[in-house]
């Protein structure tokens, strides 16, 4: 790899306000990306890489997002920002770290953008988060909303249910306004029933980002490991798999615990002689 001069480090063909000119344009590509590598891979075809906190549950073992900290956010943001050359870097606020007061919001996104460099974070909620996005948006920081089935509040919700179904259209659409109000430059919906995130997208000026929320979404959002087919705990049924990389992971592990064992691992090739 060669270094990179500082401006090229710091130059980001990609901005919030570049994204949200997009609105009803060239979809919006995003993916998740925890580590160097695969920040890169995704960076070189995506438009945005997320550092979800989806982070806890696909590489921490942990069986929600709701034990992510900030220590993790920020030793993964700062290792994704080391593959990132043109994409939007955006980081996820892990729960706790934003609902108790604007203030605690502000010094907490500042720190992520601070100690990782990304360029934009997102936080999870409608009507009732739209006054803290609007106080970090006017100080500068800007933010991905994220409505519909928002995994932080599991333990409210009672599970991973689709949401919009009835009479809770009308508050997805309040929230949509809402973070759209307070400024938000592009608004997530998760797990949110067709018509409604096509009726959404159609109504709001700011792009709508799907995860399970139909293709008539300004642009699509995956989490890497899933599409993968790296990640096997669950599989939300938005998930198309493009890749089985976890199969063919097992089998070069058992090929390789049967090399050795058998002896023909290392071979001649892989060995030292004591005279170059
Ligand atoms: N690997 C992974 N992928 C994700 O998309 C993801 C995470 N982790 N962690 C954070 C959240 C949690 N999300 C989830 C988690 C579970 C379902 C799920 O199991 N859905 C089931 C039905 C569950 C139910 O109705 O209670 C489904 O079939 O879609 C969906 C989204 C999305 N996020
Ligand atoms: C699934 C996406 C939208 C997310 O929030 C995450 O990866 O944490
Ligand atoms: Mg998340």
């Amino acid at each position: 790899m060669s270094a990179q001069t500082p401006t090229q480090t710091l130059a980001r063909a990609l901005t919030a306000p570049g994204l949200r000119a997009r609105k009803g344009g060239e979809k919006i590509v995003c993916l998740t990306a925890y580590t160097t590598p695969m920040a890169r891979m995704v960076d070189a075809a995506c438009d945005v890489v997320l550092v979800g906190d989806s982070v806890g549950m696909v590489l921490h073992g942990l069986d929600s997002t709701v034990q992510v900290t900030m220590e993790m956010m920020i030793l993964h943001g700062r290792a994704v920002r080391r593959g990132i050359r043109r994409a939007l870097m955006v980081v996820d606020m892990p729960f706790g770290s934003y609902e108790a007061s604007p203030e605690r919001a502000f010094d907490n996104a500042a720190r992520l953008m601070a100690e990782t460099g990304c360029g934009a974070v997102k936080l999870e909620g409608g009507e009732s988060i739209a006054p803290t996005i609007a106080f970090l948006v006017a100080r500068g920081i800007p933010v991905m909303a994220h409505i519909g089935l928002t995994p932080q509040s599991v333990h409210g919700f009672g599970g991973y249910h689709v949401q919009g179904r009835g009479g809770t259209r009308f508050q997805l659409g309040r929230d949509a306004h809402a973070v759209q109000e307070a400024g938000a430059f592009a608004v997530v919906l998760e797990k949110v029933v067709e018509p409604v995130a096509r009726q959404i997208t159609g109504r709001l000026v700011i792009p709508t980002i799907g995860i399970g929320a139909s293709p008539a979404c300004d642009g699509q959002v995956l989490v890497l490991d899933d599409m993968l087919g790296l990640f096997a705990d669950f599989q939300p049924k938005f998930v198309r798999r493009f890749a089985e990389l976890g199969t063919q992971a097992e089998v070069a592990i058992a090929a390789y615990a049967q090399a050795v064992r058998d002896g023909s691992f290392p071979g001649p090739g892989h060995v030292f002689a004591d005279t170059p």
